[in-house]
């Protein structure tokens, strides 16, 4: 077999790899743990928590057996020490570039190399979509230095240091499993209307116009059954619907429908663009109202009073708040596994919980978590989280490890698996282990034991003792178990969940705090906003121009649901602006006969009225002073 950096063009066009049985024919341990009687039981009546997508939704890599990949040096060595050299399996950085590669082939599309510079260019063309690529993504470019390092040459993608690894390129179901954009947008208030009573034996009826219905509302809801943000790729744009319009005879509008968006437990929510978290949505159940529907607008029948008996005027209705929202799932798991890739991670959870994770001898089996219940009695369950494996640059973005790590930051303990059988267990361990620490801090201080996997193999159980003794001495609990076998994973996960227990007493006091958390603040807020007194304007001038610009939410507000057919509308916005005191402030700052006066979406144009200057009557003065309004 010959060493080659790249791996185009193909003859065959569809890799296929079996999943190697495992030799079980090795000498039986005796470990410290229960019989392997006992330990199905443990997660016999577990459901699985989390499923995964349907398959045809994604891909997994896998390795075309007539071609090999450039593993780096520990690793070409760890894997010819394995259990078949023939079955060599790629563990580099380039892993993300393969499996691409293999996408792109299985898709039935050509590939070319063209070799340049003192590297390889390989240019290929995406599919037909079938793996669902990024959707601009048409063409990428792919570069490997003399280093052996993975360029992407594709626009804008590449930083100074020619390192970073793009987003495009990796599945979009990959992508959309953790994070979604969606459009959120409250229902709009009906308007009023003006009516009037007209009936046989009731002269002067008066005034019978109703109010608009309010608009709907916008929920979210955390959905206990949902586990991946998947279906927000094809649903984006949420509308709750508008309240209906008031009718004559006093009938006042129908509300809106509200719409309710569900979420998956454990969803950050922010605004687009905005770095604030809006919501953490962690509790099935859990339901935060987001937008308030906009108020229905008055009909006639409100406006009436002494001094106006036959009002003509009603409101539009209050425009519903929209927003762009970008939601996060970080999964809400106990405990997490981690570790190297093809370390046993996915074998594990099978073995403790009934979970049915992807089983298979190559790294990047898992692509993406699988959550498992563990039961160990009725009340005392753990979710336990089996996450992709983690390369050495995993912080940088190299492998799949660091999309998914964040989804640790939420687990009380970690459960580190460590591969028995590599030639190195203590170096794999701390590579990890420093992948941790560089993707955060906080997460390298989490409390985790070490579950020393493969103890069937030969060389795991010679390497154990030494590992033990040096992992025992940095004062690391640290346990060894054969999760094929079922020998050992007792112990590790029982032990597991005893620091769970720890964590989370000393944690107590700060989960309580946070379920009082109010979940309707958001709508608070945009109340708040929306009530915001008219009497707070700015006024700004545009002197090229001599244009003005009023800004105020509540002035604008005010605006938008004035209805300007009706005519005393006009007579009730002249009223206000001068109530609010918008008229005195542009008197005061110099606004001149002609000048544009802008108030949200309206333009007016400015009159002074020569002969009523100086008048006291500030109103009535303002009422014919200023031709309002005259649209542009
Ligand atoms: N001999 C032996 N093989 C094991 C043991 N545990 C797991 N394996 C094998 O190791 C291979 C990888 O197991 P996985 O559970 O897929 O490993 P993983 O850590 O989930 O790997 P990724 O998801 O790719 O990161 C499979 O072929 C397993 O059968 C063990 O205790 N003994
Ligand atoms: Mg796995």
């Amino acid at each position: 077999r010959s060493k080659t950096q790249n791996p185009l063009p193909r003859k065959n066009p569809i890799p296929k790899i079996k999943p190697k049985k495992t030799n079980t024919n090795f000498k039986s341990l005796s470990l410290s743990s229960p019989p392997p009687s006992t330990a199905p039981s443990l997660g016999a009546q577990a459901t699985t928590y989390t499923r995964l997508p349907p398959k045809e939704d994604f891909y997994f890599p896998s390795v075309n057996e007539s071609d090999e990949i450039r593993l780096s040096e520990s690793d070409v060595a760890k894997r010819a020490s394995g259990n078949d050299p023939s079955e060599i399996e790629m563990l580099d950085t380039e892993e993300e570039e393969d499996e691409e590669e293999e996408k792109e082939e299985m898709n039935g599309s050509s590939g070319f190399q063209d070799e340049t510079l003192d590297g390889e260019i390989v240019d290929y063309y995406s599919g037909d979509g079938s793996l669902d690529f990024d959707e601009e993504g048409e063409e990428e470019v792919y570069y490997y230095d003399s280093d052996g390092k993975l360029v992407n040459l594709s626009e804008n993608e590449v930083d100074d240091s020619g390192l970073e690894v793009k987003e495009k390129g990796i599945p979009a179901v990959m992508r959309c499993f953790d994070r979604a954009k969606i459009y959120v947008k409250a229902g709009d208030g009906g308007n009023g209307v003006v009516a009037f009573r007209r009936e046989k034996y009731v002269p002067l009826g008066g005034p019978s116009g109703g109010d608009g219905g309010r608009g709907g509302n916008v929920y979210l809801e955390v959905d206990g059954a949902m586990n991946s943000l998947l279906p927000f790729r094809n649903c984006v744009h949420y509308r709750a619907g508008r309240g209906a319009h008031g009718q004559g005879r006093m009938m006042c509008g129908r509300k809106g429908e509200d719409v309710v968006v569900k979420v998956a437990p454990g969803t950050v929510v922010r605004e687009a663009g905005n770095d604030e978290v809006l919501l953490e949505l962690l509790y099935p159940g859990q339901r935060a109202l987001l937008l308030p529907g906009g108020r229905g607008g008055r009909g006639n029948a409100s406006f009436k009073s002494g001094n106006n008996k036959v009002p003509k005027i009603a409101e539009n209705g209050e425009e519903g708040t929209e927003m762009w929202l970008e939601l996060e799932l970080k999964l809400v798991a106990d405990v997490g596994i981690v570790g190297a890739p093809n370390a046993g991670k996915s074998t594990l959870l099978s073995v403790i919980s009934a979970a049915q994770p992807e089983i298979a001898n190559y790294p990047f089996t898992t692509l993406l978590p699988n959550l498992g219940v563990v039961s160990f009695d009725y009340d005392s369950t753990m979710v336990v989280a089996d996450l992709p494996g983690l390369l050495e640059g995993a912080h940088r973005g190299f492998g799949l490890g660091h999309e998914f790590l964040r989804h640790t930051e939420r687990c009380s303990a970690l459960v580190h698996v460590v591969d028995g059988s590599g030639q190195q267990p203590e170096l794999e361990f701390d590579a990890v282990r420093l992948e941790l620490e560089m993707f955060s801090p906080e997460l390298a201080e989490k409390p985790f034991i070490v579950a020393y996997n493969k103890m069937d193999l030969p060389e795991a159980y010679e390497n154990w003792p030494s590992f033990k003794e040096k992992l025992q001495g940095r004062g690391i609990k640290t346990f060894c178990m054969s999760a094929v076998k079922r020998e050992g994973t007792h112990e590790v996960i029982s032990t597991a969940y005893k620091l769970l227990q720890e964590t989370k007493k000393s944690n107590e006091g700060l989960e309580g705090f946070q379920d009082g958390l109010d979940l309707n603040h958001v709508a608070d807020m945009v109340q708040k906003q929306r009530s915001s007194s008219i009497s707070e304007f700015e006024i700004t001038r545009d002197s090229s121009c001599s244009t003005w610009y009023v800004t105020g939410a509540g002035l604008q507000r005010f605006v938008q649901m004035t209805n300007w057919r009706y005519i005393d509308s006009d007579k009730r916005f002249q009223h206000v602006l001068e109530a609010c005191g918008v008229n005195r402030s542009l008197m005061k700052l110099g606004v001149k006969e002609g000048d544009t006066v802008i108030v949200g979406e309206m333009e007016m144009v400015w009159h002074d009225s020569a002969e009523n200057s100086g008048t006291p009557n500030m109103k009535k003065r303002s009422t014919e002073s200023i031709k309002w309004p005259q649209m542009k």
